[in-house]
């Protein structure tokens, strides 16, 4: 409303300057803050957005307003140009994501400065009508970038609250395990840049107006990409507000100092400030006050169950029957199974099937393949051959996520929790994008606190995985792998690092699993463990299967007692 109050053009455009910075700071967070890719490439799709709009105003008169929808469009298809490289290559993560960006920026700024479209002379915008929105150009620069910041509040907020933005927190935590829960993270991060870049490039398009001469070293430098990360990090990359708080206080700061005569002292005091805000305060303003209010308010609705509530808990979960009878069917078949890393081979030619609703026990000595039989069904590595047959179709090969959706869950023999979400967060991620998947974060939460009831963790929910101690954190993982409702679960050393009571109480946690009609393959030396939960084993050797049968014939074999004791035992 200010505009229409009194003509004060002095804060117009102060406070266009920090509406600007509030788009730029917010719509960097999108990807970099919640999903966790730096990225110093800000300037570059902000710059694109800047030239589409001059160079559609000054040189072809389009109308100002039309060119602000092409500015957003061209900066995120410059964006998903380059997210669709960055992105499928795994080693392109923390910093060289954000020196590829950075390079991208310089790329630009060159091409541009050497095309028409710049020419090394700049471009100016004095000629170009500025759209009567408010009663002078000043206050219509001043409300079009109301819009622009209010929209991009609102999509940062609606993204924090949507299931889409606990897949890019989940990605920024632990990538690799969020496509195993499920996250499909190479379309989820484009998505997050698109939506990053397209913001930037309307801020652009309307700061190109706004400063009516640009040219390429004033728009593609290094103080946009700096000023947003320092903003948002102040502020709390991790809260959807965080960035803005922070663009406020640096501008008001820079404000307060600059124009006075202790202008360098000023400069000197808001680096001091900023220091001190990253040191004392690493997720910020309002991930600070957001944390003390999550910690004061517990999250709503988690009832506490006693042990008799627990055991109607909860229903069941695969087609169950069989309990591993030998006229069960065949849930999973593995067929030459092989992988190898750098000429070792760690699973060599593997062929095996799983019945609907066994608990099918995989040994072998340290080394043998087992963990990489995990990693390679569900998706973790790919297979270098072989098959692997679930419901008629051959999953072999396919993305980590679509094997989850398919209904094949794993745990991890070291827990890979997402360290900064809620226990029942963490649950609630493969509820949502696991199996059928639940299409909202409330239908995921809920049905969250049925599996950490059913785990023994649901005081915790609030909790953050850091507070919880070994055995706790396996038992999370257990109940991430359940919540998918998954038909096989793959459980990789669950009982390791366990003492003999923790131990009986996972056993008993694992019969329970398999009476839920979940069939279940069991990775495991604790050898008494073993002996009480399987139905059948298949021991593994140096990549090799070696041995298959019921536990008690084949552990008396003399290859299988060779493999782990050695020749002379045998
Ligand atoms: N990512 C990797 N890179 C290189 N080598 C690997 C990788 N993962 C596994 N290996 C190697 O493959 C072989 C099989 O490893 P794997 O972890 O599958 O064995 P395991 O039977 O699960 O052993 P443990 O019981 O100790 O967990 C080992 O020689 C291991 O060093």
């Amino acid at each position: 409303m200010l505009p229409f109050l009194k003509p004060p053009a002095f804060y117009e455009s102060f406070l266009y300057l920090a509406l600007f910075w509030i788009v730029l700071a917010t719509s960097w967070n999108l990807l970099s803050g919640y999903a966790g890719y730096f990225s110093f490439g800000h300037g570059a799709f902000f710059g694109a957005g800047v030239y589409t709009s001059a160079t559609l105003a000054a040189k072809f008169n389009w109308p100002f307003l039309w060119t602000l929808p092409v500015a957003a469009l061209v900066a995120a298809v410059i964006g998903v140009a380059v997210g669709s490289v960055a992105f499928r290559v795994r080693g392109v993560r923390g910093e060289l994501f954000a020196l590829l960006t950075l390079a991208v920026t310089f790329v630009l700024a060159t091409i541009i400065g050497n095309s028409p479209l710049d020419g090394g002379q700049g471009v100016y915008l004095n000629a170009v009508p500025v759209p009567s929105l408010g009663p002078s150009a000043t206050s219509s620069l001043f409300l079009m970038m109301v819009v622009a910041a209010v929209v991009t509040m609102l999509v940062s907020w609606a993204v924090w609250h949507s299931r889409f933005g606990a897949g890019l927190f989940a990605i920024h935590d632990d990538e690799d395990a969020a496509e195993v829960m499920g996250v499909p993270t190479f379309r989820w991060k484009l998505g997050a840049l698109a939506l990053s870049c397209a913001l930037a490039g309307w801020a652009g398009g309307i700061h190109a107006l706004f400063v009516s001469y640009i040219t390429t070293p004033e728009i593609f430098n290094i103080t946009v990409p700096l000023t947003v990360v320092l903003m948002s990090i102040l502020g709390g990359s991790r809260h959807w507000a965080g960035p803005a708080a922070g663009a406020v206080a640096i501008t008001c700061l820079l404000f307060a100092f600059t124009g006075s005569q202790y202008a360098v002292m000023g400069k000197g005091l808001i680096g001091a400030i900023l220091v001190a805000g990253i040191l004392f305060m690493p997720q910020g303003v309002m991930g600070k006050l957001w944390r003390r209010r999550a910690v004061r308010a517990p999250l709503p609705a988690s009832p506490q169950r006693g042990e008799e509530e627990v055991k109607e808990l909860p229903p069941p979960l695969g087609e169950g029957g069989g309990g591993g009878s030998p006229e069960a069917p065949i849930l999973l078949t593995v067929k030459g199974l092989s992988k190898s890393f750098r000429g070792l081979k760690a699973l060599n030619n593997v062929t095996l099937e799983v019945r609907q609703g066994e608990i099918l026990g995989l040994l072998g000595p340290n080394g043998s393949g087992k963990s990489t039989f995990i990693n390679v069904v569900s998706g973790h590595f790919l297979p270098d051959g072989g098959e692997v047959w679930l419901d008629g179709k051959n999953i072999a090969g396919l993305p980590a996520h679509r094997i989850a959706q398919a209904g094949i869950a794993r745990t991890y023999q070291i827990p890979r929790p997402f360290t900064q979400m809620s226990v029942l967060d963490n649950v609630a991620i493969a509820a949502m994008y696991a199996g059928k998947g639940l299409p909202t974060m409330e239908a995921g939460r809920n049905e969250a606190r049925q599996w950490l009831a059913f785990a023994h963790l649901e005081s915790k929910a609030d909790s953050l995985p850091g507070d919880l101690n070994l055995h706790q954190r396996k038992f999370l993982e257990l109940a991430r792998a359940l919540a998918s409702r998954p038909r096989l679960v793959l459980l990789d050393e669950v009982l390791c690092g366990l003492t003999p009571t923790e131990i009986q109480s996972a056993v008993q946690l694992i019969k329970r699993i398999r009476d839920q009609g979940t069939t279940i393959v069991f990775v495991e030396h604790v050898m008494d463990a073993v002996m009480a939960l399987t139905d059948r084993i298949v021991v593994f050797d140096q990549g090799l299967l070696l041995a298959e049968g019921a536990p008690q014939e084949v552990m008396q074999r003399p290859a299988v007692v060779e493999a782990y004791l050695g020749l002379a035992h045998a």
